[in-house]
């Protein structure tokens, strides 16, 4: 089933910014990385899919079900980690993350048990009575996960869960995610500004950017599919990308390269042939493997699936 899906949507707040636009996108379960700069638009995206900020135009599905009708059978079904600290300082985890449960539907005692689950699963089990106020940083964020998890849900939405880490913090919150989506069978929506973090733990990622849906692909996709042949000659460069393209070869050029998008085995013999008939001295010639970070500069797709 297909965990999410948008069409066209648009959001454009009563200040007149426009934080969505014409987004249509397709993600299948798993854990996905939603990545953009500060202000690209993330947290509108994850808030509409929660029900609780209608988009301008367009519309979503989580998990099936409509946000504009059916945001609380979506709630009951879905996680949902806020990037700022929304955290009772003078409860403790235990405490706050049964209350988190109760609020979710689930009967007093169920909610008690499974509130230690959560922060067992979070590492705080052993804190648990402690009052939140006294929480380090990554503490506090493992808090919202576990409030996040309380009621088994299918999909988790997290948003900047690295927030305010310090690296080795960082590193232990990515293992966790990365952790629960492997062996929960839970699929995470993972909200970051940081390509390089969410790039190691996810299976897809939905790149955008003011807004807009700069690349949706799944990770595997992204460093395999799209290699691309570096090309370069003592001389004569111009001439080459010249004869290349007349061979029909969709050529770009980046400083002394020629780049050859990687079509199959027979895209090395064009190039080495075209070398050979203008008699140019051939200085390199080999298989460039984008970067994830560098895909996500190039132009967006009108809709992707992943
Ligand atoms: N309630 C609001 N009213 C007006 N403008 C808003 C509102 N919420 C967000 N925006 C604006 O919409 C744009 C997208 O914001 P959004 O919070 O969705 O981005 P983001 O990618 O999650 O960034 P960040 O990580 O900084 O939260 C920004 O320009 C932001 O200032």
């Amino acid at each position: 089933m297909t965990l999410i899906s948008t069409a066209s949507l648009t959001k454009r707040y009563a200040n007149g910014v426009v934080a969505l636009s014409d987004l249509t996108v397709d993600v299948q379960p798993g854990v996905v990385g939603l990545v953009g700069a500060n202000g690209a638009g993330k947290s509108t995206l994850i808030k509409i899919l929660l029900g609780l900020v209608e988009p301008t135009t367009g519309s979503a599905k989580v998990l099936g079900l409509d946000p504009a009708t059916e945001a609380e059978k979506i709630r009951a079904r879905v996680g949902y980690m806020p990037e700022h600290d929304c955290l009772p300082p003078d409860l403790a985890a235990a405490e706050f993350v049964t209350h988190m449960g109760r609020m979710s539907g689930l009967p007093k005692t169920t909610a008690r048990e499974r509130a230690s689950e959560a922060l067992r699963h979070v590492g705080l089990y052993e804190e648990r009575y402690r009052q939140i106020g006294g929480y380090s940083t990554g503490m506090k964020q493992r808090v919202k996960l576990a409030q996040a998890l309380v009621h088994d849900p299918d999909l988790l939405l997290l948003d900047e869960p690295t927030n305010g880490l310090d690296p080795a913090g960082r590193d232990a919150m990515l293992g966790l995610i990365h952790r629960i989506g492997s062996e929960f069978g839970i699929s995470l929506i993972v909200c970051s500004h940081l390509l390089g973090e969410v790039e190691r733990i996810c299976d897809s990622l939905i790149a955008i950017d003011g807004g807009r849906l700069l690349r949706a692909d799944t990770v595997a996709g992204m460093t395999t599919a799209r290699d691309v042949l570096a090309v370069e000659v003592s001389e004569g460069t111009e001439q080459l990308v010249a004869h290349l393209t007349g061979l029909g070869l969709p050529v770009t050029v980046d400083g002394h390269l020629i780049l050859v998008p990687l079509a199959d085995d027979a895209t090395y013999d064009r190039i080495l042939g075209a070398v050979a008939a203008l008699d140019l001295p051939l200085h390199r010639l080999d298989q460039r493997r984008h970067r994830i970070a560098e895909l996500f500069q190039t132009a967006a797709p009108e809709a992707t699936h992943v």
